[in-house]
């Protein structure tokens, strides 16, 4: 069975503060068109379970339709690290990081997802290269980025992506238990975008 970790795009889920806020409608109606409903979707890349592509944070990185796919897709580890105040070495020491390529974190540090979070526990830039000779290639949150929410500089965005690894952030992890799973988390075949939502799912494996 399939577990959705993907939080639900629905009119008041919080975007970045500032950003574009999430809106679907129907612009013409069947009963206008004769035929069809037909919908409107406006939001910011960032909003709700997305991933980041370098092209976010560096003008000159890719863009989200030179992704692979193979990066949101496949085995993956969840571990639990609630209450950490940030995700340094100390944190992960304790986590068996073996033979893992995509790795997610749930921190349950956003409580309540009606709102944006106030603070939320950064990734240590330092873990980057650390989690790279582990072979790790893409890292997924259960908050909205992987840097302070107030950070301009994003070290952590920076780092993993010199690393070569890929970001998910706003998965909803809350009530998936530590362990083996298969991933998928697929970006919109968006060709010039710095982000894409994605539909997040996890099967035990
Ligand atoms: N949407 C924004 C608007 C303005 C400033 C930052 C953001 C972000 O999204 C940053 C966040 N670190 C992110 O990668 O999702
Ligand atoms: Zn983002
Ligand atoms: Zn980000």
């Amino acid at each position: 069975m399939w577990i959705d970790i993907s939080q639900r795009l629905e009119e008041g889920i919080p975007s970045w503060p500032g950003d574009t806020p999430f809106s679907y409608g129907v612009v013409c109606t069947k009963e206008e068109s004769g035929s069809v409903n037909v919908g409107q979707i406006t939001m910011s890349a960032h909003t709700g379970t997305h991933i980041d592509a370098p092209f976010h944070f560096d003008s000159q990185g890719k863009r989200v339709i030179q992704l692979e796919v193979d990066r949101y897709t496949g085995p993956a580890r969840v571990i639990h690290l609630p209450g950490v105040r940030r995700i340094d070495r100390e944190a992960l020491k304790k986590a068996d990081l073996d033979g893992v390529s995509k790795l997610l974190i749930r921190t349950d540090a956003w409580t309540d997802r009606r709102s944006f979070p106030r603070w939320i526990p950064p990734v240590e830039p330092e873990v980057a290269p650390f989690l790279a000779e582990k072979g790790i290639r893409l890292i997924g949150l259960d908050v909205p980025s992987v840097d302070p929410l107030d950070s301009k500089e994003l070290p952590a965005h920076h780092a993993l992506a010199r690393s070569d690894i890929h970001i998910l952030e706003g998965a909803v992890l809350d009530r998936v238990k530590a362990g083996n799973y298969e991933l998928i988390a697929l970006p919109l075949p968006l060709t010039d975008a710095d982000g894409s939502p994605v539909r997040a799912v996890l099967r035990p494996l």
